[in-house]
């Protein structure tokens, strides 16, 4: 099979991480969700009693890590200094906190280094995140952002966390952490060469038949 690696990027509830992981299966390729990196890295400094707002703290937290993430796109699997977090890191406290640690430039740098080993590592392989396609992997030989509105964007993470949340719980843990998210990368906008797809009339399976369109026209 042919070496490829496919970088995805977009904001939060665009369903980078669902289509992701389906375009990974379908390619045969493995599956590398980088904002489960960050999420489990938030989960243990908060576990740890770590001040999020003292930089310093966050980073030399980010660099000790002990992060372990499969990439298998059938187990979802996330640890941290040996702790399962796979279904922590979903929480609401967690999504809320995050971008804390996605805001540190120093704790960018470490997670970005990890995540060019993983996908040096893999012949095949399909990675998502925010600045996949502009920071980790530039060089990807297909590079998508996938996008979709707010009112979609909110309504699927909804739906995704069972309507147990209200509105403005919705609205902080989506859009306000975009917003905040946004100040150290842009995800909004594709960076020449990459191509997008907005998912907002498409249903999932539509929106996968698109980006493995938008691969094949790039990396054939
Ligand atoms: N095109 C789509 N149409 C409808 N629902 C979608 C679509 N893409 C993703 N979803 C659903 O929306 C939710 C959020 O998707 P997810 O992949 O977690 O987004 P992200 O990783 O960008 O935050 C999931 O429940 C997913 O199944
Ligand atoms: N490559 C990445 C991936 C995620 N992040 C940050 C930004 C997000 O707030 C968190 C969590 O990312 P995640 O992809 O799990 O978030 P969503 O599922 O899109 O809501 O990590 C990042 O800064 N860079």
């Amino acid at each position: 099979m042919r070496k490829i690696t496919v970088a995805v990027d977009g904001p939060s509830g665009s369903g980078k991480s669902s289509v992701s992981k389906e375009t990974a299966r379908r390619l045969g390729a493995a599956y590398l969700d980088t904002g489960a990196m960050y999420r489990a890295v938030t989960w243990h400094a908060l576990d740890a009693g770590t001040d999020l707002s003292d930089a310093e703290a966050v980073a030399a937290a980010v660099k000790a890590a002990d992060l372990f993430i499969s990439t298998d796109p059938d187990v979802e699997r996330i640890t941290i200094h040996g702790t399962d977090v796979t279904e922590a890191i979903r929480e609401p406290f967690v999504s809320e906190a995050v971008s804390a640690v996605a805001t540190n430039l120093a704790a960018r740098a470490e997670l970005v280094a990890r995540q060019r080993a993983i996908i040096a590592a893999h012949e095949r392989i399909v990675a998502e995140g925010r600045d996949i396609t502009t920071v980790v992997a530039p060089d990807a030989d297909a590079r998508i952002l996938l996008t979709a509105s707010e009112e979609a964007r909110l309504r699927r993470r909804g739906l995704q966390l069972g309507g147990t949340q209200s509105d403005a719980e919705l609205q902080a843990q989506v859009l306000v952490r975009d917003a905040k998210d946004s100040t150290v990368v842009d995800f909004h906008v594709a960076a020449d060469g990459v191509a997008t797809v907005d998912s907002s009339e498409m249903d999932f399976e539509q929106t996968v038949t698109a980006v493995l369109e938008a691969i094949k026209a790039q990396a054939d």
